[in-house]
This record gives structure tokens, sequence and C-alpha cells, in this order.
């Protein structure tokens, strides 16, 4: 089966142990028959036998020894037990840790589509209780499997030495509750299947409404939440009821048959005790036995139910461990090259899933030029810059950095060449130091003061509580969108590189810090290719061209002075923001 086999490749480095660990289950539960045998003798002997009186005198060694093998057997299974247990436990914690790092690691290198197509709730549920479970399976109901049958099997030996008759009229149980177990695990396994699903939905509505808890305030839908929620939690708690209610309806034949055992003991062993086929010490043997059979037909709907969670776990995390992103990076480069920054727009074309988003995009930007991209929103200009990292690939036509089509490229040298600030700013629980520095965490106070001045950033830090040690919360939380946005743009611009995409960035701050903005970006220290998409014709003016997209076609494309004179899309705008704003910038660009 294909889990087991990723089960047991997955305990490299543990499998001796593992192994190990197994054995000493097998020992120790055949180990289970040593004690009734023990007291089958004392039976025969020293009790109910036809000499026990005599032997009780004469044989007190033997009786003191049969009793001290009692207490030596049960202390070793005992010390088996414990020394067993321990090796699970290591065995399935350490392949818990492996399984774990090779999962995020995964999940790290996947792409953006991934991203798209998988909640972040599941990711996390994969993460923690998928992985939780099946370590504990590894642990406990494997364990328990492999000690139910060895009982049960050592029973059956043991049995069959005494009476093959009584033995064969107790196994007469066996194949009805097989059965009924069978039907139950058919029939609770896609209930096992819709309650991770249930699961993974209750955990994405968590993270979702702690992620957006601010939207939530601002719209006072704390309750419109919490119902919501409600109605996850209901559905997770129902499917929850209704796997455990189906066990009710097998449970009570099982508990029959399980009772049965007994029943046949009763009648068809104190018949044969009568008969003198078999002993008092044997029927004892055979009653203190007994929970060998009937004990596992108990807990069957136990293990069924845990294996079904296990599998549906199982399957859960095989789907992330076997993930292969399109996108790859193949760790080819020794040296990470400095590109120059020339960037070239072939024919290029693409879409998510089926839908078009860019359409015959074609343009060149040269090392050190500045390029504008407006459009009306949805046009797909960040799908567009999205292409030059490959965080996606084209569906036709190239993306050439440098002369060579991005997908021959290394992935890290050139994500390493490329800096960006995307639109919707992310930043770390960290100080703002450490989130200036994310590129580089080498660089040096002056460097990252200096990037932070660039960035129009450094005037607010200071006045914060700590500077530059100030720890910003979760995604930024404690800073204003206009602070954020700086912070995002002096980590771009802190790695120095030969290309900044710059999303949007400035949106949110204010006209003149906009205009210190860039003016550091023009007088930027080293070379630098800037593709910048805005939406305010104060942030376009000043490039060497503007791309006009609508609908995922370049409609326009020219200087600032070009585009007014064509009197299209981007004239219009220029008039509806200058009448709007009382500002003035003139067909030259200057204000
Ligand atoms: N991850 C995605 N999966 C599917 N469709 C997407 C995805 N991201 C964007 N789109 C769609 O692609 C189109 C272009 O989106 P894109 O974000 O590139 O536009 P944009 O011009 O940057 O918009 P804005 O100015 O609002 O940021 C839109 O119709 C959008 O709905």
């Amino acid at each position: 089966m294909f889990q087991l086999k990723w089960l047991w490749q997955n305990l490299l480095g543990d499998r001796v142990r593992y192994i190990f660990a197994l054995c000493l289950s097998v020992v120790g539960s055949s180990l289970t028959i040593i004690n009734p045998y023990i007291g089958q003798r004392i039976v025969d002997t020293f009790i109910a036998g036809d000499n026990a009186a005599q032997n009780l005198t004469d044989e007190r060694a033997l009786l003191i020894g049969l009793c001290l093998g009692m207490i030596g057997f049960s202390l070793l299974r005992t010390g088996l037990a414990y020394f067993s247990t321990m090796l699970y436990e290591r065995a399935s914690q350490n392949m818990l840790f492996r399984v774990r790092i090779y999962l995020y690691n995964k999940i790290q290198n996947q792409d953006m589509k991934y991203y798209d197509h998988n909640r972040t709730g599941d990711l996390m549920t994969k993460m923690t209780g998928d992985l939780d479970m099946v370590r504990h399976s590894m642990a406990w109901i494997i364990k328990t499997v492999i000690e139910s049958l060895t009982v049960f099997a050592a029973a059956v030996v043991y049995f069959f030495f005494i009476d093959v008759g009584l033995t064969l009229w107790l196994l007469i149980l066996s194949p009805p509750i097989f059965i009924v177990a069978f039907i139950f695990a058919r029939r609770v396994r896609p209930m096992y299947t819709d309650l991770r699903e249930r699961l993974s939905q209750l955990n994405t509505a968590t993270q979702e409404n702690i992620a957006g808890n601010r939207v939530v305030k601002a719209f006072a839908r704390e309750e419109y939440e919490i119902r919501k929620f409600d109605e996850k939690n209901v559905n997770y708690s129902k499917a929850n009821k209704a796997a455990a209610m189906v066990w009710l309806d097998y449970f009570p034949y099982l508990e029959i048959f399980a009772q049965a055992f007994n029943v046949i003991l009763m009648l068809a062993g104190g018949l044969l005790v009568m008969n003198g086929r078999i002993t008092f010490g044997e029927f004892s043997a055979f009653s203190v036995l007994i929970w060998g059979l009937s004990n596992p037909m108990r807990n069957i709907g136990i293990i069924i139910n845990d294996f079904q969670r296990f599998f549906a776990s199982l399957h859960k995390i095989i789907e992330v461990y076997y993930a292969h992103p399109g996108i790859v990076n193949n760790h080819m480069a020794t040296i990470k090259r400095r590109y120059e920054g020339r960037i070239q727009f072939d024919q290029v074309s693409f879409k998510y899933d089926n839908a078009t988003v860019l359409d015959n995009i074609s343009f060149t930007v040269e090392p050190g030029e500045t390029i504008a991209i407006m459009g009306a929103t949805g046009s797909g200009k960040t799908s567009l810059i999205n292409l030059i990292p490959r965080f996606y690939d084209v569906a036709k036509g190239r993306v050439l950095v440098d002369g060579t089509d991005v997908r021959k490229l290394e992935l890290d040298e050139l994500r390493g060449n490329i800096g960006v600030a995307t639109q919707d700013v992310l930043l770390f629980s960290d100080t703002i130091d450490g989130n200036l520095a994310y590129g580089d965490p080498e660089m040096p106070e002056e460097d990252v003061m200096k990037f932070a001045k660039l960035a129009a950033a450094h005037d607010f830090i200071r006045k914060m509580p700590e500077g530059y040690d100030t720890i910003v919360g979760e995604r930024g939380v404690g800073l204003s969108g206009g602070q954020k946005q700086r912070i995002a743009l002096g980590r771009a611009m802190a790695v120095q590189p030969p290309i900044l995409i710059l999303d949007d960035t400035t949106s949110a701050v204010d006209l003149e810090t906009e205009a210190h903005i860039q003016k550091s970006l023009r007088e930027l220290e080293f070379s630098c290719t800037k593709i910048i998409i805005a939406q305010r014709v104060s942030t376009t003016a000043e490039a060497d061209r503007i791309l006009i997209l609508d609908n995922g076609r370049v409609i326009e494309e020219g200087t600032h002075a070009e585009l007014l004179a064509k009197r299209g899309y981007y004239y219009d705008v220029f008039m509806l923001q200058n009448e709007g704003i009382g500002r003035q910038v003139t067909a030259d660009g200057q204000k």
C-alpha cells in the first residue's frame, strides 16, 4: 500500500528502532500466555488436582517457584512495555520532526499558483493536526493493533494445544465479527474524510478572522463573524458526533459477539470439564485468556475510527509531500552574478488558470531606465510585474532579463537581483531594523538608516519609542499604511538591486513625502532599472516611459509629454488629477 510505503520511507534513520519496538511488542504480548499457563499449573497441581493437598506439602518449592515466575513475567512484561513505548515515541517523534521540516521546506518552495489554490488554514492544519495524528498512529495505533493481534494469535495457539474442539467453537465467532467490522469501516471512511475537510474549514475561518480582525471591527461585523464561525464549529461538531454515532450502530453486535466468547466458554468449556476432557486448570487458563480474543473485538471500533483519521490525515500530508512547484530553483549557479537590468517583454500573454489577463505585451526597458505602468484597476499591472521575478510563468512569449529568458535563469540569482515592494505590504513581527534589513541581515546599522532616509522613513522611525528597535506587530500592526509602505520601500532598496519593482508603493504617502522618495529614487547610488506601478500622474510624470494597460493590453506608450499630446487615457487621468487636487504637473513633467 502506497501510504505504508511512504511511512516506511520516512522512517529512515529510525527503522531499526521502530522494528525493534514492534518486535518487543510481539514478544511482550506473546508473554501474556505465560501467566495463564502458570495459573493452570497451580490450579491443577495445588488446587483442583487429585493430589492437590499432598502436593501443597510435598511440592512447596514448585509452588513458590511458580508464584515467583508469575511475578517475574509480570515485571518482564511491564519492562518490555515501558521500553517499547519509549522506542515508539522516539521513532515517531523523530519521524515527525523530519517530515515537518521537509513539509515546511516544500511549502516554502511552492510557487504562487500553489498559494492561490491552498488556504492558509488548511496548510496550517496539515502542518499541525495532521502531522500529529500520523505520529500518534505510529506510536499508539499501530502498536495497539500489533499487540492485539499477537495476543489473539498467542491465545489461539495456546487454546489449540489445550483443546482443538473448544478453540474452534470459540473461533466460530470471528468471521461475523470481521464482517461487521468491515462494513463499519466502509461506512465510516468517507465520514472521516469529510470531517478532516470541515476541520480545515474551521481553521481557515479562525485564521482569516484573526488576520482580518481590524476589518471585522471596522464594519462592526463581530456578530456576523461569530455566527459564521459558529456555523463552521457546529458543522465540525456535528460531523464528529455523526462519525462517533455510527459506531453505536455496530457496537451492540460486536459487544454481543464479545460476550458470546464467555458464554461459549462457560457452556462448552464446562461440559468438557465435566466430561474430563480438559482439567480445571486448563479451563481457568481459557477463562483468563478469553479476553485476548474478546478485547480486540471490543476495541475494533476505536481502532478503525483511529485508522480512518490516520489515513485521512496521511492523505493530506502526502499531498503536500509530493506537490511539485511549476517554477523550481535548480540551484545550479555557483556564483551569483549582478545583472545589468535590461528587461524585455516579447509578445507575452499570461493567464491565471484559464482566464487571460495579459495579451501580447511587448516592450523593453534599458538598464537604468525608469518605466511607469498605469492603468485601471484589474487591468493586469501587478500580473505583469509578477512575471519578471517569475512569481508566475508566461502562457505565451518570453520575459527576458539581460537578454536571457527568465525561465532559463537561476531563480535564486534572478530574484536576488530584483527588489520588490509589493502592493499588499507585509512586515514581519520583528524590529523595524530587522524588517528593513530583511534581505541582508548582516547590513550595518548606518546602511539601514541610510535606506530608511531614502525611503522617507527615518524621521518617523526616530520618533518611535525605541527607534529602529521598535517591534512592529504582526503584519506591521502599529504603523500607518504610509509608514508601512515606506519601510517596505526601504527594505526593497536596501538590497541595492539592479532591478527595482515598486507596486503602488507610494499610494498611501502624502505628496511631499512622495516627492522626497522620487528624489531618492532618481539619485540612487547604484545603477538600477525601475519599474513603478502608480496611479498618480505626479509619480509617473518623471519616468523615462509610461505604459498604459487596459484589459491586459498596452494601449498607450511614451513619455509624459508624448502621452499628454495623444489625449488618450493618460491625458484624461492627468486632467482629472490636476483639476481634482489643484496641483500643476506641466506637459514636460515639471511641478
Ligand atoms: N491570483 C489570481 N488568481 C486569479 N486571478 C487573478 C489573480 N490575481 C489577479 N487576478 C485577476 O487578474 C486580473 C488582473 O489583476 P492584477 O492584480 O494584475 O490587476 P492590477 O492592474 O494590478 O489591479 P490593481 O490596480 O487593482 O492592483 C484581475 O481581473 C484579477 O481579478
